[in-house]
């Protein structure tokens, strides 16, 4: 089935509840707006969640993996062997991932798209392989449309299976070892911006090392450009697996009313592509972190996003986003728990003279 899914109805967040939280806000024993952005946030989780006392308990990670192409190239300094035993790392619980997940008590959901080097079926993971990684998008399109109709479709059954599981927020990470290159690629045509603009080192390359990968992305760019009418164009010719699940996810998560708090560079640029398909999606979403990918604040920027923390952070698996999660959990308890001056029999009505 062809349809165009994402281009469906996002979810309304609930005006009542909202209001009913920025009011609440005004009655803490603080002076109006000094808890900064911690009262937004509560206000915002008040109006997704439609409580004005809302919560977050239940948070869902997806890690999507994918393999791609475009690695033989020589654009990372890892094999892409690197990304099915990293997927084995998530599933024994020794990735930063899974420490976080632990810490938070997240449910951790592991989902392979497609590896270049298949690993055994692995407990708990969901083992897809829509194809064998993406294709060499120096000298093709990385996916048929088609098949990245196939992988945005693998992204939201990942947030309707979270939200069957009532989760709260949904966090979206990546794995794919060469992935930073179609995200350069992908926000270059998105942004309209130089591909020398928005590359990086992505696992560590040298000087050297950033000039080829550059070249490399400047003759993708070349080669697709011409076709790339649609934002769907883009992910199918520049993406890869799990950026099209990624951005599969935030179109759904914002469909089923469901927060999504956006990881780093790829899951930004994958965040950008989906708000290309359906600007209403951005609604849903929230920024973690400002990477220390030197095209991320691009991206951030253009997708107006003020993200929580920024702590020089560039792994991706999702951890950016995780980071964020206690001062979420925070905004929840201070909304919640503190006294209101009634309470707190604490008269600060401002002073008339
Ligand atoms: C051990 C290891 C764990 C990782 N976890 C996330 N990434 C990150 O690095 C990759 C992108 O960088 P590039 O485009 O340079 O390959 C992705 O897999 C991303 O998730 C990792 C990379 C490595 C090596
Ligand atoms: O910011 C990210 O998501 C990132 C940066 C470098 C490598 N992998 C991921």
């Amino acid at each position: 089935m062809n349809t165009d899914w994402w281009r469906n109805s996002v979810a309304q967040m609930h005006g009542v509840s909202l209001e009913q939280a920025r009011q609440r806000q005004t009655q803490l024993t603080k002076p109006q707006g000094a808890l900064g952005r911690l009262e937004q946030l509560a206000v915002r989780l008040a109006g997704w969640q439609g409580s004005a006392r809302p919560q977050m308990d239940r948070v869902w990670i997806s890690v999507f993996a994918g393999d791609h192409g475009v690695a033989v190239e020589g654009v990372s300094t890892v094999p892409p062997a690197v990304t099915g035993q990293m997927l084995r790392n998530f599933a024994a619980g020794g990735a930063a991932i899974s420490v976080m997940a632990r810490q938070l008590d997240a449910t951790l959901d592991l989902r392979d798209l497609g590896l270049a080097v298949p690993i055994e079926p692995l407990p708990g993971v969901h083992h897809l392989d829509l194809a064998p990684g993406s294709a060499n998008l120096l000298h093709e399109p990385a996916m048929s449309e088609e098949l990245c109709r196939l992988a945005l479709r693998a992204g939201r059954q990942a947030v309707l299976d979270a939200v069957e599981q009532g989760a709260q927020l949904f966090i979206a990470g990546e794995m794919g070892i060469g992935n930073t290159t179609p995200a350069c690629a992908m926000a270059s045509l998105l942004l309209d911006q130089p591909a020398a603009a928005l590359v990086g080192p992505g696992t560590g390359l040298d000087a050297e090392g950033l000039r080829h990968k550059t070249r490399v992305i400047e003759a993708a760019l070349q080669l697709h450009r011409p076709h790339c009418q649609t934002a769907l164009d883009v992910l199918s010719r520049l993406g890869g697996l799990e950026i099209a699940a990624i951005t599969g996810a935030y179109l759904a998560a914002a469909q089923c009313g469901i927060p999504a708090l956006v990881d780093g560079y790829i899951c930004s640029t994958a965040a950008l592509c989906a708000i290309r398909l359906n600007p209403a999606c951005r609604e849903w979403m929230l920024f973690g972190h400002r990477g220390a990918e030197p095209g991320h604040a691009p991206v951030l920027s253009a997708l107006r996003a003020e993200p929580l923390l920024e702590l020089d952070m560039r792994l991706g698996e999702g951890t950016g986003a995780a980071a964020a999660v206690p001062l979420l959990r925070m905004a929840c308890a201070l909304h919640n728990e503190m006294a209101t001056f009634a309470e707190a029999a604490v008269t600060a009505e401002p002073v008339t003279c």
